[in-house]
């Protein structure tokens, strides 16, 4: 057995050092005028400032020789050569394949992968375009104007996330494709959305990589028949109206879907970093190709500069050292996620799929319990909207808060010169002063009142911490490197917790005792269970 992560000299080191900097304010630490400078960097089309933190520079100094004792650079070239750093589910963590170029090559278990994966991104393409080009006709002989994706988790936000973020995006030949996401096992989404589409003309991609997700085979069988009361058992229904993403062709085989209309993605792509692989055709279909491998070619080149940048300017080792910084040492234990950018409102969500699941660990890679915290409690919405609902929290709140603001310098440069645009980049402005403003108050507290605040309940804490995170727009090529930061991000912090970040057992058992908790509630029955169950469903039997 190694150490544990807590034995070492660079994390003693490390709390020493925090029991010495909590008397200092952050506040005080922000009187330097070379804060800024020194704490913040530009690359990759980001600018980074970690000026709002809670550190100096020996506190970067000493994480520098955490991570050095953690190997972290071995670790990185682990993942990114293919070795098998899932190891309960002996697996690569490949998804960064996804996103190389077509002339690169990389071999996994004697095999070359890279053509593969764009023979399967030629595959998306001709579907894309025949979808654009409108023809793909249903069983009536319409074309599709409406797509509807049933998928859950992985299958579900990335695609969202992005369609939605990068909507300004669509090329004409998108403009007629509507694309809708349902995802709730109890299928109110997909109910909602069949009031209003028309059978003739809706498809359906039915998206999940284990092909057994109960979420989105029910919502899947629920389409079906809704498109044969409709349009009768067309022998050509399921072929004209599903298409089939998975990484067992064998079950959507089963299932009906034709093989022309079947994607497969493969075992080394985790679903919370599946929107690169077909899992993103929704993606594609709203942004059209192009936009598409943009995105691709954003996050790969995150992916080189995440290799090959000192840790000084590596900005996702940066932002994950803060993170183990404020999780470990000063004892912040939640993050919230602040985009001020309507765009990128599903982005929190995306993110609490990606760093809850992969780092809510308790035991490290040797099957030892853990004897400090992991994974924050992640959580956020669009900061404006926010602002007038849960910062009062932020500010007046009991405890610390880490917080990342994320914004585009620019915005509506693009779109034709009229009063409204004025207007809108007025707005622009002022959602960049709000993000600014917010973070520098949550920071100084009362300091950045203007005249003295006496009374009680009007006073402001601050030293709340967090990160500024800036980009010049938000293009697909820019989306693909953020979502990238943040993949690496959480790499870098399994890696110090000495976790795998590319497995979720925590998800299974829940998934298996709903089985014969089923059963009961059918069956009538309840003995066998706990006396709180035992109450649920007596009062469901009662009714
Ligand atoms: O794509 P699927 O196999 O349907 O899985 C959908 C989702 O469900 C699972 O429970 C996992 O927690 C997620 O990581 C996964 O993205």
């Amino acid at each position: 057995m190694s150490k544990l992560l807590t034995e070492r000299t660079s994390w003693q080191a490390l709390q020493q050092h925090a029991s010495q900097l909590k008397r200092v304010s952050l506040r005080e630490l922000n009187q330097d005028p070379r804060r800024f400078q020194d704490f913040s960097r530009q690359a990759n089309g980001f600018l980074l400032d970690l000026s709002k933190q809670h550190l100096t520079q020996d506190t970067l100094q000493l994480l520098y020789q955490l991570a050095q004792e953690c190997q972290l650079d071995a670790k990185i070239a682990a993942k990114f050569s293919g070795a098998r750093v899932n190891a309960t589910e002996e697996r690569p963590a490949l998804h960064s394949a996804l996103r190389l170029p077509a002339h690169a090559r990389l071999q996994l278990d004697g095999q070359e992968i890279v053509t593969p994966i764009h023979a399967s991104l030629d595959k998306m393409a001709a579907l894309v375009a025949k979808l654009h080009a409108r023809q793909w006709r249903g069983v009536s002989g319409y074309p599709i104007t409406d797509i509807v994706n049933l998928g859950v988790g992985g299958s579900e936000l990335g695609p969202l996330m992005a369609t939605h973020a990068l909507h300004e995006w669509r090329p004409q030949a998108a403009q007629h494709l509507n694309i809708h996401f349902a995802s709730t096992m109890d299928g109110s989404q997909l109910a909602t959305a069949l009031s209003k589409l028309n059978p003739k003309t809706t498809l359906f991609i039915i998206s999940s990589k284990s092909f057994t997700t109960l979420d989105t085979l029910s919502n899947a069988n629920t389409a079906l028949h809704w498109l044969e009361g409709s349009l009768g058992a067309h022998p050509s229904l399921k072929r004209q109206h599903f298409i089939g993403v998975s990484a067992h062709p064998e079950r959507m085989q089963a299932w009906g879907i034709a093989k022309e209309h079947q994607l497969t993605l493969w075992d080394w792509v985790g679903g919370r970093y599946s929107l690169w692989s077909c899992i993103g055709l929704p993606i594609a279909l709203s942004l059209g190709m192009a936009h598409f491998k943009a995105l691709l070619a954003g996050a790969h080149q995150l992916d080189l500069a995440f290799q090959q940048a000192p840790w000084q300017d590596n900005l996702a080792v940066l932002m994950a050292l803060v993170g183990i910084w404020n999780i470990n040492f000063l004892g912040i234990h939640t993050l919230a996620i602040l985009p001020y950018d309507g765009r990128l409102a599903h982005f929190p969500d995306y993110l609490a799929q990606l760093e809850m699941e992969s780092n809510g660990k308790s035991v490290n890679t040797q099957g030892q319990t853990l004897d400090y915290a992991t994974c924050p409690i992640l959580w956020g919405g669009v900061g404006p909207n926010a602002q007038h609902a849960f910062y009062q929290l932020l500010h007046q709140g009991t405890q610390r808060v880490a917080c990342d603001f994320i914004a585009t310098a620019q915005r509506y440069q693009n779109i034709p010169e009229t009063q409204a645009r004025l207007h809108l980049q007025n707005q622009h402005q002022m959602t960049l002063a709000n993000c600014f403003a917010q973070s520098r108050l949550l920071m100084l507290g009362d300091a950045a009142a203007p005249e003295p605040r006496p009374e009680a309940y009007r006073r402001y804490r601050g030293e709340q911490p967090s990160t500024t995170l800036m980009f010049e727009s938000l293009t697909p090529f820019q989306l693909g490197a953020l979502i990238a930061l943040y993949e690496h991000k959480v790499f870098v912090q399994a890696c110090i917790w000495g976790i795998n970040p590319f497995d979720q057992w925590g998800v299974e058992l829940g998934k298996h005792i709903a089985h014969s908790t089923q059963a009961a509630l059918i069956a009538k029955e309840a003995e066998t269970f706990d006396p709180s169950t035992q109450g649920l469903l007596a009062y469901c039997h009662a009714l």
